[in-house]
């Protein structure tokens, strides 16, 4: 079984290229790292980069994911063919564009495109924001799923996966000690739905809530803190209808919470998502299902 090593990149397809990298460095705080004419490439952290926005919505979205060490990759290639994965070997060129020495792609059942990578290029420069939004690191995604129960097995038992908690049928898996790397949520279509900075404390979160306003930023849900990971958070569109979210004080389990951790299920209300009582204006956290209505008491803020 594969041992994901950490998240390490996201990549967004998108037909507005200027304006994605506008909002990610006056608007977000990060740091814009590369850019050519077909893509750009962006960081929170000190890795070389975080978010790669790719010209063309047709590119889709991909989410990058490192091993320890290119013997590692080649097993995992093995072990996915084997159960009948379709898995892509990215070329020189691909592994050129991702700044990583070995790549390999494949899909998740929904369809989501994960991509495996080892050898990923260091920086020896520091991450130095656009905007002091407190930013610490690029910390998680959440993806849509069109089929939980099937993508949450696929996660577990092909990519080594542990659940933390489940809201409903959406899980927040995590890969090492961080309560959550990756969280599947139920949905129609597949795809990123939200991409997770952390930032240094509450008052970053509370600070660029007034920010965001501010600019004219539509607010997805927050301030508030999760019930599951006890994080305190922000969410808030970008271009292309992509969320992004602020969080800090995301739960760190030891490795004994680590190895005798037993998932908790909270229910799909709002009590689960916010224990504040904030409302979301996510499509996601407001329906009870991905066929169902939203409830009425799910109203959108503002
Ligand atoms: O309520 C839904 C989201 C929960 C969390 C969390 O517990 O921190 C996330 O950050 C997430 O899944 O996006
Ligand atoms: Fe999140």
């Amino acid at each position: 079984m594969t041992d994901l090593h950490d998240i390490r990149y996201v990549r967004v397809g998108t037909e507005r290229l200027d304006e994605s990298v506008e909002f990610a460095t006056r608007i977000l705080g990060l740091e814009l790292v590369a850019r050519d004419s077909h893509a750009a490439y962006l960081r929170g952290d000190d890795r070389d980069h975080n978010v790669c926005y790719v010209k063309g919505e047709g590119s889709g979205h991909a989410v990058g994911f490192e091993m320890k060490s290119s013997s590692l990759l080649d097993r995992v290639a093995t072990e996915l063919q084997n159960a009948g994965i379709a898995v892509h070997h990215g070329r020189a060129e691909e592994c050129e564009q991702r700044r990583v020495r070995d790549m390999i792609r494949f899909t998740d059942p929904s369809g989501n495109r994960i991509e495996l990578v080892a050898r990923p290029d260091a920086s020896g420069t520091r991450y130095f924001p656009s905007r002091d939004a407190g930013i610490t690191s690029f910390s998680h995604v959440g993806m849509r799923t069109t089929d939980a129960a099937t993508d949450e097995a696929f996660w577990t038992q092909r990519l080594g996966a542990r659940v933390s908690d489940w809201i409903g049928d959406a899980a927040l898996l995590r890969i090492d000690g961080v309560h959550h790397k990756i969280a599947l949520f139920p949905s129609p279509v597949p795809g990123v739905q939200h991409i997770n900075f952390q930032v240094a404390e509450v008052d970053d979160i509370m600070s660029s809530w007034y920010f965001l306003r501010e600019q004219g930023v539509r607010i997805a849900f927050g301030p508030g803190r999760h019930a599951t990971s006890g994080a305190r958070f922000l969410y808030f569109y970008g271009p292309d209808g992509m969320i992004y979210e602020y969080s800090c004080g995301v739960r760190i389990f030891t490795p004994e919470e680590d190895r005798d951790h037993v998932p908790r299920q909270f229910p799909r209300e709002p009590r689960s998502y916010c224990m504040w009582g904030s409302k979301p204006d996510i499509a996601e956290f407001k329906a009870p299902s991905a066929c169902e209505a939203p409830q009425p008491q799910f109203a959108n803020v503002g």
